[in-house]
Formats: structure tokens, C-alpha cells, sequence
């Protein structure tokens, strides 16, 4: 049986890399609905790897990753595709914005693409909730850093997922700017019920979270 308040269950993840590499050995944990969770542990130690096995973007070599209940290795493309467009969403430490296209129109293309209706309103809601709305009409070259990873949010938000997963989402800005995008994730987690999970190794970030799974060469440690 599934529990319908478990978001992510990750069961004995293997990640072997084709050159041998073992990344993940035998990771096992579990997310509720409403956490807001730390992936913690030093470089290498397979943070960027559990993220991706957890979203989908890559398989385990052994092991399962349930969302919502549902086994990513029954899916089939088209369902895993769905899943990741509506209702998880990442936000990464290079924020991998379109260049070309201003602020506002950042967000409209996501929701262009994922067929979101009212884009534009709700583009212009999140952008005020993220304190963009002075930069609708700047492309991303003329924005800080913290600026740049709040357009990247907002992009997030389009979709308005259930689970979000930050991969170093502070790792290129200074501790102020870092501070205030942990501010609004905890606002999201809070006031949307938004669950994330957030993989850092920038042990100061360590009060924000409920809970944190610690990793170490690829495994899970007390
Ligand atoms: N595509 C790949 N091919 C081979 N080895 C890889 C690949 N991706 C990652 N690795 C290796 O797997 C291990 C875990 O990497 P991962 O990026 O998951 O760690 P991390 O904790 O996120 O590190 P960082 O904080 O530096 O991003 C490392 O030894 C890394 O070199």
C-alpha cells in the first residue's frame, strides 16, 4: 500500500557510471508531503545524482524511486514526460535562462510549452511574489546573480508543482542574495505547501531545513 502523504520514496538507489564510477550505494529514504528537506554531504558524495534519479532526469542501476506513490521504471516516456513537466520541478545552480528573451518572457515560454492556462497572469503574480516586478522587461545579462535564480524560480513555479528539487540552487551567489531565495523557498514550503528538496553543502543553510539526509561516498549517514 502507498501512502498518499509520501512524495518521494527512494529504495536501495544504485547509480554505477559507465566508467565504474559508484556514485549512489544503496540509498533508501523517504519524503512527506509539506517537508522541506536537505540533501547534504561533501563534493562527490552523489547529491547531484540522487536529485536527478529522484526527478526522473536519469535511471538507477539498481533500486526504485516512487513519486506520488508511482514507480518511475513503470512509466513509460510519455508518463514520466508528464510527470515532469507537471508536477515536479528543478531549479539548478546555473540557471540555464533563455538568453535572448526577456524576464517576463522566460515564463511565458514554460508556460507556452507545458500548455499552462493564464500564463501571463500568473507569470506577472509570481514575478511580483518574487520581487521581479521592476525587471519584467530585462533580459538576464543585466541581472545579478539573485535575480537571475529568481527568474529560474519563478520558471519553477509556472507549472505550479507539488515537489521541487534544488541542486546547489545558492551555489553561485553570495550568502545575502543566498539567504533571501532560502527565505522564499521556506515562504513557498509554508504558505503553498510546496515540498522540497535541496541539495547543498553549505553547512549554514543547515537551520532551514526540517530534516536532512546526510550522504557520504554514496551512502546515507546518521
Ligand atoms: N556522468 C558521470 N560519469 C562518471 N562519474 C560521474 C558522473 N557524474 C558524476 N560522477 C561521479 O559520481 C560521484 C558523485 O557525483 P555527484 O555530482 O552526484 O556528487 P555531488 O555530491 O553532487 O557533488 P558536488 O557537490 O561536487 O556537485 C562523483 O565521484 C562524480 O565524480
Amino acid at each position: 500500500m502507498s501512502n498518499m502523504k509520501e512524495i518521494v520514496r527512494a529504495e536501495n538507489l544504485w547509480k554505477v557510471y559507465p566508467d565504474g564510477t559508484k556514485a549512489l550505494r544503496g540509498v533508501s529514504f523517504s519524503v512527506g508531503k509539506g517537508e522541506f528537506v536537505g540533501v547534504m554531504g561533501p563534493s562527490g558524495s552523489g547529491k547531484s545524482t540522487l536529485l536527478h534519479l529522484v526527478g526522473g532526469l536519469d535511471k538507477p542501476t539498481e533500486g526504485e524511486v516512487l513519486l506520488f506513490g508511482k514507480s518511475l521504471s513503470g512509466m513509460g516516456e510519455d508518463e514520466l514526460a508528464q510527470f515532469r513537466k507537471r508536477k515536479v520541478a528543478y531549479i539548478f545552480q546555473f540557471y540555464y535562462l533563455l538568453e535572448d528573451f526577456n524576464v517576463l518572457e522566460n515564463l511565458l515560454i514554460i508556460g507556452e510549452l507545458l500548455d499552462i492556462k493564464d500564463t501571463e497572469e500568473k507569470a506577472l503574480r509570481i514575478l511580483d511574489f518574487l520581487r521581479l516586478s521592476h525587471r519584467l522587461k530585462h533580459k538576464p545579462y543585466q541581472l545579478s546573480g539573485g535575480e537571475q535564480q529568481r527568474v529560474a524560480i519563478g520558471r519553477a513555479l509556472i507549472s505550479e508543482p507539488a515537489l521541487i528539487l534544488a541542486d546547489e540552487p545558492t551555489g553561485n551567489i553570495d550568502w545575502e542574495e543566498g539567504r533571501k531565495i532560502f527565505e522564499l523557498f521556506k515562504k513557498l514550503n509554508e504558505e503553498e505547501g510546496i515540498t522540497f528538496i535541496v541539495a547543498t553543502h553549505n553547512p549554514d543553510l543547515k537551520p532551514f531545513f526540517h530534516r536532512i539526509v546526510s550522504l557520504k561516498d554514496g551512502e546515507v549517514v546518521a
